[in-house]
């Protein structure tokens, strides 16, 4: 199977965290698996949802969050303050990681990773490894080619496919702090009238900033859901950036933006911000 799909004349071109070998590009080639679409990669998860926002992309596959170590806070802060984004659908990828050497030597002096995986396995390097030099990079693919291009002594952190496209030898296998580890990534495209069919389970998200902070605001807040006898699946709050100890808050809402209690409930809360914006409504992912 190639690992990116070439199409110099397809419509869709899907932007993704490369190199060639990241849990990114695998969801990407999944995603993209019944449409001709050119799988483009960027070095950066940032650089991806911009390239879409410019429209050099017609669509962004990026992470968002994952089970062991939370949210992907790059995705959110530049979705809340940098673009017009919204997402189109979202899928939810199992997460093994690997420990890969150049040639099989379990002696390691620095493991290198990105980021998340490298606090996804942070019992394990503490374990095995309690000296080694930790050292965070763009990407899982992008650790694999330092490692295979760089002298004895230094492993990598991702995944079998990686080990395979990077010519590097699996040390050991299932390595992340807990077994039912799991990714979820987001697909983005730039605002338009989006098709929703109105069938089967939707998810909305939407992202604001209250209006006044008192005692009580944020219940007041929740209450605009609860009262519409709408479920929320996450919240998350990030820094504002406006002062420390400001923030915005994510909502993950079940229900698509077509059912009348999911519009009456953002308008409620949206008359209770500063500012909110609908990040999109697209269809749950299903395993
Ligand atoms: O480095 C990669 O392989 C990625 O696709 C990035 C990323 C992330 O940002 O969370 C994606 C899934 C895993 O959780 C680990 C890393």
């Amino acid at each position: 199977m190639p690992s990116v799909i070439r199409e110099p004349f397809a419509a869709i071109q899907v932007g993704y965290l490369g190199p060639s070998g990241t849990y990114s590009e695998e969801t990407a080639l999944r995603l993209c698996e019944k449409t001709v679409c050119e799988l483009k990669p960027y070095t950066t998860i940032d650089s991806v949802i911009r390239a879409v926002a410019t429209g050099e992309i017609t669509e962004g596959i990026v992470p968002i969050e994952n089970s062991i170590e939370g949210s992907v806070n790059i995705t959110l802060d530049v979705l809340a303050h940098d673009v017009e984004l919204v997402i189109v659908s979202e899928f939810v990828l199992p997460i093994r990681h690997a420990l890969l050497t150049k040639g099989g030597e379990k002696k390691i002096d620095c493991i290198i990773s990105h980021p998340q995986p490298l606090a996804q396995c942070r019992n394990y390097i503490a374990r095995h490894y309690p000296k080694a030099r930790l050292e965070a990079v763009e990407s899982t693919a992008k650790a694999a080619q330092l490692v295979a291009e760089g002298a004895p002594g230094l492993a990598a952190i991702g995944s079998l496919r990686a080990a395979e496209i990077h010519g590097l030898t699996m040390i050991d296998n299932d390595i992340q702090d807990c077994n039912n580890n799991r990714t979820r990534f987001i697909l983005l495209k730039q605002k338009t009238s989006q098709a929703i069919e109105e069938q089967g389970q939707y998810k909305t998200s939407i992202v604001c900033k209250m209006n006044g902070e008192r005692p009580g605001s944020l219940c007041e807040l929740l209450l605009e859901f609860s009262r519409r006898d709408v479920n929320l699946s996450k919240i998350e709050s990030r820094p504002a950036r406006t002062s420390l100890g400001e923030y915005i808050f994510f909502f993950d809402i079940e229900g698509g933006i077509h059912e009348a209690h999911v519009r009456q409930a953002i308008q409620a809360v949206r008359e209770r911000s500063l500012w909110l914006k609908n990040l999109g409504s697209y269809p749950c992912f299903v395993l």
